[in-house]
């Protein structure tokens, strides 16, 4: 993968936007004049109550929506006013998912999950073999790749997932609730993982969490409240995913 990126623009740049879901003649505000900037290599946990908007703002960010009103700007695109099929194809190149249920493809290895997201890439099939590889390598499961999900722990799956999300080596990574549905020592690793993600490779994270733990391993922290910031705080005292790792 590339080293970290040197640009001093920002990765992520949200300017006053607004969210409305509509039906009929109800319309629900669900973020409200929402600003926030995100340097290249920052890591931010997004908190807050259930509701909050919190998965919402962070589709809003991986162009996986649209706001009602604002601009948003993500590796210098305009996601407000992109078409759906730029904003496809944008993700595909700059976006890494992670989900609180994996996502994994049941009839597909762990080798054919991870190259994936490389299909769509113009990329030969040897090309795609050394980034499948490398991917697996860094989440630690090179020796798996031939294993289907179901032949996988928790933990593993997570881990492939993750391999899926670095395989197009992404700017960004957007993860909802990583650790939500695994134990606290596999969770432990997955965050430990994400933060040699953002230490060692350079990634911007966006993760959103209910787990304060979860939180203490990112740099920044943003709490929500019906659809509104109602903190900002820096966490000098990040856990160092790469001491933790070395040690
Ligand atoms: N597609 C939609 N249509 C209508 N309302 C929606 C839609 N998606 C989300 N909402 C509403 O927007 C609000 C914010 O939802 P969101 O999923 O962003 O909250 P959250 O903070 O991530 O919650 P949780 O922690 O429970 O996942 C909720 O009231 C939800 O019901």
């Amino acid at each position: 993968m590339k080293s970290p990126a040197l640009s001093t623009d920002p990765v992520v740049l949200v300017q006053d936007v607004c969210k409305e879901y509509r039906r009929n003649d109800n319309v629900l505000t669900v973020l409200h004049n929402m600003n926030l900037q995100l340097a290249a290599g920052d890591y931010l946990a997004l908190m807050g109550p259930s509701g909050s908007g919190k998965s919402t703002l962070l589709n809003l960010i991986a162009g996986l929506d649209q706001p009602t009103s604002g601009h948003i700007y993500v590796c210098g695109e305009d996601l407000a006013t992109a078409s759906q099929s730029k904003l496809a194809k944008w993700r595909s190149r700059h976006v890494g998912f992670i989900f609180q249920m994996y996502n994994l493809i049941p009839v597909l290895t762990a080798y054919e999950n991870v190259e994936l997201p490389l299909t769509l890439t113009p990329l030969n099939r040897k090309q795609r073999k050394a980034q499948v590889q490398t991917a697996l390598e860094i989440v630690g499961l090179a020796d798996r790749m031939d294993h289907y999900p179901t032949q996988l722990s928790g933990g593993q799956e997570q881990r492939v997932s993750i391999a899926r999300a670095i395989a197009t080596d992404p700017t960004l990574i957007v993860a909802d609730e990583p650790t939500g549905d695994l134990d606290a020592k596999s969770g432990t690793e997955i965050l430990e993982l994400m933060g040699r993600l953002n230490e060692e490779f350079g990634k911007t994270i966006v993760m959103v969490t209910h787990d304060p733990r979860a939180a203490g391993f990112a740099k920044r922290t943003m709490h929500l409240e019906d659809g509104r910031l109602v903190g900002d705080t820096d966490n000098p005292g990040a856990v160092s995913a790469v001491q933790e790792h070395n040690a």
